[in-house]
């Protein structure tokens, strides 16, 4: 089978600072890519440029057969994106916006009142759809983000922490959502620092460390290799030291 992503030798540098070292990763049709790393480790800086937002790094990715330098349109009309944050255009209401951004990506009018209240209605949105979004809350917010991403009925999915600021009840819907996105076929690229999602959503984790690939493998191949729980392989493949002595010099004064 022909990976729905291929990265190969991917390096970025922000200035002096190298970020990414030399990514190699072929994501499969209908896989559910966990990728994980601790705070600085360049996952958002991978998922940039895999939506195309950064085009000045080395190496070569190409998705969907397509080569991402040379098609950079193609491929962000075939990508839905679901940011942790995004400036969202607060004057609008879901309605004006979700319109808008069905209108980038040339849909029609009727398909995407149909896709939008499906989606708002899921999330318990629809009775606020034509209510300003400068009065919502940072989690109704999300929801819009992340109906927006999926609005166009993309191929692939790409999501930089998307639970960020939802309750528990639209975590759970989330998961859903991916479970049955993955059923439809669609590759999930999926970003973020909540290990039991993780754990429980992706079929394959990878897991990356000051710009490199340290783990990729299904959960239980990094069970066995590592510890029980991906917080612990977490921790035991990033951590330069004991966490447990960091939250200790956190709150204690060296002893003399
Ligand atoms: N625009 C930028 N200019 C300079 N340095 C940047 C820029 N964006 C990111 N960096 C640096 O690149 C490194 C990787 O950042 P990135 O946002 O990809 O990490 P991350 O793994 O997503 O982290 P987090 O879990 O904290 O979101 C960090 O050291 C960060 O300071």
């Amino acid at each position: 089978m022909e990976p729905i992503i291929a990265i190969r030798g991917l390096r970025k540098n922000y200035g002096q600072k190298q970020v990414l070292k030399g990514i190699d990763l072929d994501v499969y049709p209908g896989q559910i890519i966990g990728y994980i790393g601790p705070n600085g480790a360049g996952k958002s800086t991978t998922v940039k440029i895999l939506i195309g937002l950064l085009s000045d790094f080395e190496g070569e990715v190409s998705m969907l057969g397509q080569d991402l330098r040379k098609d950079t349109l193609t491929v962000k009309s075939l990508v839905g994106y679901v940011p942790e944050n995004a400036e969202i255009y607060e004057v609008l209401t879901p309605v004006e916006y979700l319109s808008f951004v069905g209108k980038l990506y040339g849909m029609d009018d009727a398909l995407i009142e149909e896709r939008a209240n499906r989606m708002l209605q899921a999330f318990g949105l629809l009775e606020n759809k034509d209510q300003r979004m400068d009065t919502f809350s940072k989690g109704m917010r999300q929801k819009v983000l992340i109906t927006s991403g999926l609005l166009h009925d993309p191929q692939i999915v790409v999501l930089d922490e998307p639970l960020s600021g939802l309750d528990a009840n639209a975590v759970i819907i989330v998961k859903e959502i991916l479970s049955l996105l993955k059923k439809e076929g669609k590759t999930i690229f999926y970003c973020s620092h909540m290990m039991d999602v993780v754990e429980k959503v992706s079929d394959r984790i990878v897991l990356i460390n000051e710009g490199s690939i340290v783990a990729d493998g299904t959960f239980e191949q990094l069970k066995q290799a590592e510890a029980d729980t991906l917080e612990k392989i977490f921790a035991n493949l990033t951590g330069s030291q004991s966490l447990t002595n960091v939250a200790d010099a956190f709150i204690h004064k060296n002893q003399p």
